[in-house]
């Protein structure tokens, strides 16, 4: 098995990296290193500087390293920056989707593994309830309908093409090496904030002074063994979560008392677009094996060391 993992060079793209070489598998990276790091990629494994919307140039990765099998992980990852920019999203997450696709199509790929989104494609969740996979998508931003329309391509390219593929829809990964600049990601930005002694924004659910808003919150090396799992055996749409919901205050205790310190907390009003609760089934996963195995006091542990010995 050869795999090309596109975002290779990126918080959760590189775990996935470590893991199938751990495994012995032959990896290589595709990354244009807008929001990845060159020094996360391990050395000795080969790295194509290559944005997906240059085709060329997704086709020389292709042509180079003949990949029997695609990681895709690289995306415009921003809910903000889609709301913004929804060209930009496009642009990125589908028409350099659809280059990926037509590099897979060209060079016979037999399977795609497709980072997709849990937390935002099934809109709110309400209360009591998990989102399952039979639910209908309810997009609410351009960043939650590019990922469902690459989706409906997956399914296209399958039937028409004979690809193989899985859709991860991830909840709300965290783990060391999450970038706390530029993308979201409330348990780095946390982490780095309260251990260098900074005040931190809390956005409420409903009013300034309450819990915040509730997330399913998945270790990143959780998601890395999924993925591995989807490689080698799973076909179709996929939830990676916990199924437990916690609140941004309960990730701010969890940080703190990872960090043995008292944060300063500033209370905010609902951050303009967040869904107020967003938890995912993972019992379709779980019914192949799949647990999550590192909890979310041992998880934001193991980010806020990572983050200490970073700050
Ligand atoms: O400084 C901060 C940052 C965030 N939050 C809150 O923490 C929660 C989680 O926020 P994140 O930005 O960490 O995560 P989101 O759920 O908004 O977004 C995540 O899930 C999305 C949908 O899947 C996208 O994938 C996105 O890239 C990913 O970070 C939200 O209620 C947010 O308001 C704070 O209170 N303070």
């Amino acid at each position: 098995m050869r795999v090309l993992v596109t975002g290779g060079a990126g918080f959760i793209g590189s775990h996935i990296v470590e893991d199938l070489l751990a495994r012995g598998l032959e990896v290589a990276v595709l990354d244009n290193l807008a929001t990845g790091k060159r020094e996360n990629v391990p050395k000795g494994v080969p790295f194509f500087r290559v944005d997906l919307r240059d085709k060329e140039g997704v086709e020389r990765a292709f042509r180079e390293f003949r990949p029997t099998h695609v990681s895709h992980q690289a995306a415009q990852a921003s809910v903000k920056v889609s709301v913004e920019d929804p060209v930009l999203d496009f642009e990125v997450n589908l028409l350099g989707g659809l280059n990926l696709l037509e590099a897979c199509r060209q060079y016979g790929v037999e399977k795609l593994v497709f980072a997709s989104t849990g937390g935002a494609i099934y809109g709110e969740v309400p209360e009591g309830e998990r989102a399952e996979e039979t639910w209908p998508p309810r997009p609410k931003s351009p960043y939650a309908a590019s990922k469902a329309a690459f989706e409906h391509y997956l399914s296209v390219y399958g039937q028409s093409y004979g690809l193989k593929w899985v859709s991860l829809r991830y909840g709300n990964v965290y783990g060391p090496r999450q970038d706390p600049h530029g993308e979201a990601g409330v348990v780095a930005i946390f982490a780095e904030r309260v251990l260098k002694g900074l005040p931190v924004t809390l956005y409420a659910r409903k009013t300034p002074g309450d819990e915040g808003c509730v997330r399913d919150y998945v270790y990143v090396g959780d998601v890395a063994e999924a993925h591995a799992l989807a490689l080698f055996s799973l076909e179709g749409i996929y939830n990676v979560g916990t199924g437990e919901g916690h609140t941004t205050r309960e990730v701010l205790m969890a940080v703190a008392e990872a960090a043995g310190k008292a944060p300063e907390v500033q209370p905010a009003p609902p951050r303009p677009g967040d869904l107020e609760r967003s938890v995912l089934s993972p019992l379709k996963l779980m019914a192949h094996g799949w647990r999550p195995k590192v909890g979310f006091q041992e998880g934001i542990r193991l980010t806020v060391d990572h983050f200490r010995g970073a700050v």
